[in-house]
């Protein structure tokens, strides 16, 4: 599991380690791992030309000693401070002292740069570059310097993920005792680049819940539902689903062949797509009429493609069993039948829908998703799980429980169809017994596996293939021995 703090936590935790270290160890620690990194993207550090940006607080202090050690190994380093009267003393004086200088033209220095180290905000920063900031940080990245941020890149809003204005787009992000939140969260993330995490010794200081946490193979791979040597099919959960109309067909197809692929130990699918799905799925069972009617299941996924199906909806959520909402159905459901349920509530919109939902724009959503996604959570009384290129669940419990980040996906998920795969298969894991907030991360996560899968070396992928691909994904995340794949191709 990575798991991300907020500010409040990170600077609770440094003060605490703070007082029991010399003064600026910390910052040594810091600095050395920044320059370390520095060093391997370099290759050959002597005669390497680097160029620090240095802003007013410690993050800009960090660049500092770190150009002290790389200039100590021959770099030619020089430093263009953005508050010139308010630079870090201390790191100044050691990169004097090293053998670099302050810029004598910024934009010269920039321009014949190898690397650049931007140490303008870190934690501290808030409201995006200030005006002075901007031709710089533009500079920087139309020069063919590769971009290193010291912590965070800077113009990014540490705890929200959130973008204010313009932000200084890093080619890698070394960080610093814990991930933060705006690693994790788009768009922020975005502007991360590659992520490198430095141990400076903070783990033990910092709170048993994190703000955000991010799964990894192992993680999933506990969650999963094994059959036992005893088990049977009711045993291992029925799946009810609720999908496709006249006007969406391929709604149920793709609801039911995600439903199939979650380890549940049957799909049961209700609807006016009945004839379609046994006709692709012999092993679904199939019925024409209402929900209720349709005999237990211990979850059901409702709203893909139903069109105005406004009372399986109803049925749906007047159920005692755990209920996925997704699509249409979220625009048919009403607050108050969710929030009075007693059994778990899974909503799946996307940006569109969750906007819809709050009665806000998408781009509100868009800009500020973890906002959005506790909001929704806290409204509804539900869990949430926000699609996107961060997928985001949030559990309704105030905060008592990080929010749920997908590390894994790929931009060629955003296809038609894809969605309703996922709500099939978290539907599937909720009747096998995961609990909401487990149910949603593990087939976001299981769904962008098999997405990277089947859109291995950069080839378009059909939301039939992302399922295709799931037993793929489920075997990826138990081999003990592998490894998660490399970040995504960007098409
Ligand atoms: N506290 C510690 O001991 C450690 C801190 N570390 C570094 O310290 C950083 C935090 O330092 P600070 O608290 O000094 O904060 P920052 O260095 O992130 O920034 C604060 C300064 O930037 C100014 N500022 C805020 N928003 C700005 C904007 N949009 N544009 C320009 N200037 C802006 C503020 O006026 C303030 O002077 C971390 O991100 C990390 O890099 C590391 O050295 C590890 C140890
Ligand atoms: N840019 C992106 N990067 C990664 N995943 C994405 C991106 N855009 C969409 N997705 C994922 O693709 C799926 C699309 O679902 P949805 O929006 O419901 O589409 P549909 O209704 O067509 O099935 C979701 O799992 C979502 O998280
Ligand atoms: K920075």
């Amino acid at each position: 599991m990575r798991s991300a703090y907020t500010v409040e936590a990170v600077r609770h935790a440094e003060a605490q380690l703070m007082a029991r270290l010399p003064e600026g160890a910390l910052m040594q620690r810091a600095a050395a791992g920044l320059a370390a990194a520095c060093a391997r993207v370099l290759g050959r550090v002597y005669g390497a030309r680097v160029v620090l940006l240095v802003g007013s607080g410690a993050n800009g202090g960090d660049a500092l000693f770190a150009g002290a050690r790389l200039a100590r190994r021959g770099a030619g380093v020089t430093a263009v401070p953005l508050a010139p009267g308010r630079t870090h003393p201390a790191g100044l004086a050691a990169l004097l002292k090293a053998g670099g200088a302050v810029a004598e033209d910024p934009f010269d220095a920039l321009a014949g740069a190898d690397l650049v180290v931007d140490g303008i905000t870190g934690i501290g920063g808030h409201g995006g570059l200030r005006p002075d900031a901007v031709p710089l940080a533009r500079a920087a990245r139309g020069s063919n310097a590769v971009v290193v941020a010291v912590d965070l890149p800077s113009g990014v809003e540490a705890d929200t993920g959130e973008v204010p204005g313009e932000a200084l787009r890093a080619d890698l992000t070394v960080t610093f005792g814990t991930h933060k939140p705006a690693l994790l969260v788009d768009p922020a993330r975005e502007y991360a680049g590659a992520v490198h995490l430095v141990d400076i010794g903070l783990g033990g200081e910092l709170p048993s819940v994190p703000a955000l946490e991010a799964l990894q193979h192992a993680d999933v791979a506990r969650m999963l539902p094994l059959p036992a040597a005893e088990s049977d099919k009711y045993r291992r959960g029925v799946v009810g689903v609720v999908a496709g109309s006249a006007r969406y067909p391929g709604a149920a197809v793709l609801a039911v062949a995600g439903a199939l692929r979650g380890g549940a130990g049957a799909v049961r699918y209700v609807g006016p797509g009945a004839a379609a799905v046994i006709a692709r799925f012999p092993e679904c069972l199939v019925s024409t009429g209402r929900p209720g009617e349709a005999g237990r299941v211990q979850s059901w996924v409702v709203g893909p493609g139903i069109g105005e199906m406004r009372e399986g909806v109803r049925e749906v959520l007047a159920s005692d069993v755990p209920v996925l909402v997704d699509a249409d159905g979220l625009r048919l459901l009403e607050a108050s039948e969710v929030r009075d349920r007693t059994a778990p509530t899974l909503l799946t919109p996307h940006a569109g829908e969750a906007a819809a939902l709050l009665g806000c724009a998408r781009e509100e959503v868009e800009a500020g998703r973890l906002a959005a996604a506790r909001e929704l959570a806290a409204r509804y009384g539900a869990t949430v799980l926000l699609k996107g290129s961060t997928t985001l669940v949030a559990a309704p419990d105030g905060g008592r429980s990080p929010v749920r980040v997908n590390p894994m996906g790929t931009p060629w998920l955003a296809t038609a169809g894809s969605g309703d795969v996922l709500s099939g298969l978290a539907g599937s894991l909720l009747a096998a017994g995961l609990g909401a907030r487990d149910a949603g991360s593990a087939a976001a996560y299981l769904h962008g596996l098999a997405a990277r899968l089947a859109s291995a070396r950069g080839v378009p992928l059909t939301a039939q293939e992302v399922a295709a691909a799931l037993p793929a994904a489920w075997r990826g995340v138990r081999d003990p021995h592998g490894d998660e794949p490399p970040e995504p191709d960007r098409p």
